[in-house]
């Protein structure tokens, strides 16, 4: 199935049936991916009393799982303001429309004077290619299959510079894709310069005026060398938790 997609004055065919899922999928055993100090997610049975809700253990007539695991910590999410500030501000009413124009840049982040490995304005400004796009997606190197299933806690993971998130703040882009658990420092002591750069967030307690309310950041995608950068179609897919982020499904279109 192919689809037109006018947009900003140019016509862009893509094909609905070559979709590339740069989501992590999510499942209860050590192949998970995990952040932020947690133990892996749990997918397991009802059970009550003697029955169980499984089809093989021969009581149930149906698989009826509970599932239990946090969107920042287990795989890919898409969250927003509401991740950083006092009041709630929940993802499914930020993320209120699902197609972008996005552009996929490759990264190599820098090893900087305190052994930080960060994502430099200079490095972003290298790659960005201006032509209207509203998403970018970072894919930094290496870039390892195994980032898949990686235990980041502890390990300061590399992270994005506040200028660079403000940079892309200014020239248009709204939702920003990463494949680290987080675009900033894991221990920062609550800081989270880039998050609150990029929301243009300068008060967390009485959330400013001027603060981007529609604006999202998704992290720990992941995206196959085999993908080349780029122009795509990007079709965010989001659970509508009302939290202020929740497990989502990025999901390119190669423009053909
Ligand atoms: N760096 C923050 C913690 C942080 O960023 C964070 C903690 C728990 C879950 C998610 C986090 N950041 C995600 O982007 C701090 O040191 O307080």
């Amino acid at each position: 199935m192919k689809a037109t997609i006018t947009y900003s004055d140019t016509d862009y065919q893509i094909d609905f049936s070559k979709p590339i899922d740069i989501s992590i999928p999510l499942i209860n055993t050590d192949d998970n991916p995990i952040a932020w100090y947690l133990d892996k997610p749990e997918i397991s049975p009802v059970v009550v009393e003697d029955w169980i809700g499984k089809v093989s253990e021969g009581k149930s007539s149906t698989n009826f799982n509970n599932i239990a695991f946090n969107p920042h910590g287990h795989g890919t999410h898409t969250e927003c303001l509401g991740h950083i500030t006092h009041d709630f501000y929940n993802v499914n009413e930020s993320l209120r429309e699902y197609f972008f124009f996005a552009q996929l840049v490759t990264i190599s982040p820098e090893v900087q004077q305190d052994g930080d490995c960060v994502i430099t304005l200079a490095q972003v400004k290298k790659v960005w290619t201006a032509n209207h796009q509203k998403a970018i997606i970072i894919r930094t190197t290496p870039n390892e299959l195994n980032k898949k299933h990686r235990k980041y806690s502890h390990t300061n993971p590399p992270y994005l510079c506040a200028e660079a998130a403000t940079f892309l703040r200014e020239q248009g882009i709204d939702h920003l894709l990463i494949d680290l658990p987080s675009v900033d420092r894991e221990e920062d002591g609550g800081q989270l310069l880039a998050h609150k750069a990029f929301w243009k967030v300068t008060d967390t307690r009485h959330l400013n005026d001027d603060a981007r309310l529609e604006a999202t950041i998704t992290e720990m995608i992941y995206v196959d060398d085999e993908v080349k950068d780029g122009f795509y179609f990007l079709n965010i897919q989001l659970a509508s938790f009302v939290n202020d982020a929740s497990p989502s499904k990025p999901v390119l279109y190669k423009i053909i």
